[in-house]
């Protein structure tokens, strides 16, 4: 299993990679514009300089045809590692540059998926990754968890080299929901795992325990034991 960042906030991914086990960051041009007018490539250098190379870096084309998607992740990857995972839209122009592309050995993320049936397409064109979208299906009354499911049993069962990574995230229930129900990864925003520990029961859990310790020793410490 995997979790990502689903940021381009360089604050939020250096806190998120220091505290949470993150494997991962991805983009899309929506999450770029919240950071503003930043240079594109520049600001993608300081992401995989916070994460290094250890850690996987998903990078979003923009265009819609074939030809010019496959230009675009040429230029992504000169300009940030052959390593990078390019992000391609299951659209019908998306599958023809996912089987180009992913026979030459690009990484893919095929994104905007909705659908079992997008996802089954990309896999069999050579996606490593699957970007189910989850909120984004609950909101057009699209059953989430079941695609999630399906797709994780066909990938499960074709024991292929592709996961579903679960993403358009807006609360903790979806995550954990989609885990339970076979995503492999999920790639959610730094503020949803900062809500999912500041539950006022575990601070007053932990403020207990301090407290039943300070009863018997004071302000000693176990290194003072
Ligand atoms: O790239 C995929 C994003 O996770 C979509 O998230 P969003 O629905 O919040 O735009």
């Amino acid at each position: 299993m995997e979790l990502m960042l689903d940021t381009a906030n360089l604050k939020d991914i250096a806190k998120g990679i220091t505290t949470y086990p993150v494997t991962g960051v991805t983009t899309n041009p929506s999450i770029i514009k919240a950071e503003g007018a930043v240079d594109f490539f520049d600001h993608l250098k300081k992401i995989r300089g916070i994460i290094g190379r250890e850690r996987s870096l998903h990078v979003q084309v923009v265009s819609q045809q074939c030809d010019t998607i496959i230009l675009e992740a040429e230029k992504i990857r000169s300009i940030l590692g052959e390593e990078t995972f390019i992000k391609i839209p299951v659209t019908e122009e998306g599958l023809k540059a996912i089987k180009i592309l992913s026979k030459q050995g690009v990484n893919i993320t095929a994104t905007a998926v909705y659908t079992t049936l997008q996802g089954i397409l990309a896999m069999l064109s050579g996606a490593r990754y699957l970007a189910v979208y989850y909120n984004r299906m609950l909101n057009l009354d699209i059953d989430a968890a079941r695609v999630i499911k399906e797709l994780s049993s066909l990938l499960w069962a074709n024991a292929g080299n592709c996961q579903v990574l679960a993403a358009s995230f807006k609360n903790i229930s979806e995550i954990t929901t989609a885990y339970a129900n076979g995503a492999s990864c999920c790639t959610v925003p730094l503020e949803l795992l900062t809500t999912g520990l500041q539950m006022p029961s575990i601070t007053k859990a932990v403020d207990d325990f301090h407290a039943n310790w300070q009863l018997i020793y004071g302000d000693k410490t176990i290194l003072d034991m």
